[in-house]
This record gives structure tokens, sequence and C-alpha cells, in this order.
């Protein structure tokens, strides 16, 4: 499979805060990469970045082999890279199909708004005002709005954050089911029982620099991911 997204010695820095120092990585359609890593060091940075919210101080990001590092975010978007952001914006005027609609018109694509409510589990809700959406059908909403440009590549930030395990069930099928449609899909995340199973690789993060991208379980098992991050959590996983 082709290399979807590349990320490339990405840095980063607040003042004097170093958040990114050198971040690299690929994702291939039809992968899962979860992204994991202690509090601040430097996720969702990296995602703002990677879909032009911040603008890195160097480095490059590749997306389906262009550049698009000085890329506007509507520009990252119609060329085919969703997200969905940890704290979902409610629009109280708005209602559900609303919100789907005002997404789409930033991809300049065809989307079947009614194939998207259904295959999200929106559809009986489209009428309904964002706002009065349960925590888990904003988390859906925010997922088929990141759909609703037809992306190619899906960035998620903790969206399992919050969720029941019947919600997270529900979320994690819709996603297995957008990487069988090739989708390469970039998951930030901290309910590491939701990510381990879903992922096909992780990455770990640490003090804004990559201390491990490979096999999900070898990443338990790594010293310096134990050390940076793991240990407690990672026992009393029993992963
Ligand atoms: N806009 C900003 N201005 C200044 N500092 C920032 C800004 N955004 C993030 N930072 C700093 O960058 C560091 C990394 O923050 P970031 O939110 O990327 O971490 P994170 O890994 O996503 O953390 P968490 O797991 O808690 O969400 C923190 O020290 C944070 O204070």
């Amino acid at each position: 499979m082709e290399r979807l997204l590349e990320v490339i010695d990405v840095r980063k820095s607040f003042g004097g805060n170093r958040v990114l120092e050198g971040v690299s990585f690929s994702v291939k359609g039809g992968e899962i990469l979860g992204i994991i890593g202690p509090n601040g060091s430097g996720k969702t940075t990296l995602l703002n970045v990677i879909s032009g919210l911040i603008r890195q101080d160097s480095g490059k990001i590749l997306l389906m082999g262009k550049d698009i590092s000085d890329a506007k975010p509507h520009v990252r978007a119609r060329l085919g890279m969703g997200r969905t952001f940890q704290n979902p914006r409610a629009f109280p005027s708005l209602i559900v199909l609303e919100c789907l609609k005002i997404a789409q018109l930033h991809s300049g694509r065809d989307v079947q708004i009614d194939e998207l409510l259904k295959k999200t589990g929106l559809y009986e809700l489209q009428g309904r005002a964002s706002d009065k959406l349960s925590l888990a059908q904003r988390k859906r909403l925010e997922l088929a709005k990141a759909l609703a440009i037809k992306p190619k590549v899906l960035l998620l930030d903790e969206i399992f954050a919050g969720l029941n395990p019947a919600s997270i069930g529900e979320v994690s099928h819709l996603i297995k089911q957008l990487k069988d449609e090739g989708l390469g899909i970039v998951i930030v995340e901290h309910v590491l029982s939701a990510l381990v199973p879903l992922a096909d690789r992780l990455l770990v993060l640490a003090g804004g620099r990559v201390i491990y991208d490979g096999d999900k379980y070898e990443a338990f098992r790594d010293e310096k991911v134990r050390r940076a991050y793991l240990g407690e959590r990672y026992s009393s996983l029993g992963v």
C-alpha cells in the first residue's frame, strides 16, 4: 500500500518550549497508527501541525506524495485530510444534518449525506440540534463531519475519551470499517484498552520526540517506553 501521509522531521517551539523535536513517521492506506505518550508530550500539537492549524518551524508534511507543508487547513481538507477535535465544538443553532452539509462544502466532493448519517448511526438524529446530543453522539457527529469531506487520511484526537464500553465498541467498529475501505488513520488516544486492539502500529511520543514506532505489543516491552510513560498504566491494563 502507498504511503498516504508522511511527516518528515517536524519541529515546533512555543517561545522557548520545544514541543516537537524532529518528529518523522508515515501512514499507509488501510493502516491505523495509534499515537500515545504522556500528557504534554506534543500529541495534539502534532495533529495541529499535520492538519495545518499550526505552522511547523521546520520539516515537511506530504499527503499522497504532495507537499502540503504550507497549505491552509481547508486546502488540506480538500486534498483529503479529515480530522476530529478532542473537545467537539457544538454550534447550538445547527441541527446534525446542517453540520454535515457545512462540513461537506469544504470538500468540493459529492458525498451521500444519507449514507453517511446511516453509517455513523446518526440517521434518526439528523434533525436534532447538535448541542442536544449526548457526548457519544457528539463524537459520532465529529467523525461524520470529518468523513463528510471524503478523506483519504483521518486524524482522530481522543475519540474514545469519556465514552462507555458500548459506545467505544460502536466507534471502533466504524473505524475498522474505514480502515477496510483503505483510509490511513491516525489516532491520538489515552484510552489504551480501546486503542490497542484497533491499532496496527503504535508510535510513542515523549518530550516531543518519537521514542518508539512499531509493533503495538512490543511497545509495552520497550524499556524506553516503560520508563517514559507506560509502567503503571501498562501493568494495570494487563496487556
Ligand atoms: N498554543 C500554544 N502555546 C504555547 N504552548 C503550547 C501551545 N499548545 C501547546 N503548548 C505546549 O506544548 C506542550 C505539548 O502540548 P500538547 O497539547 O501538544 O500535548 P499532548 O501530548 O497533546 O498532551 P495531552 O495528552 O495532555 O493532551 C505543552 O507543554 C503545552 O503547554
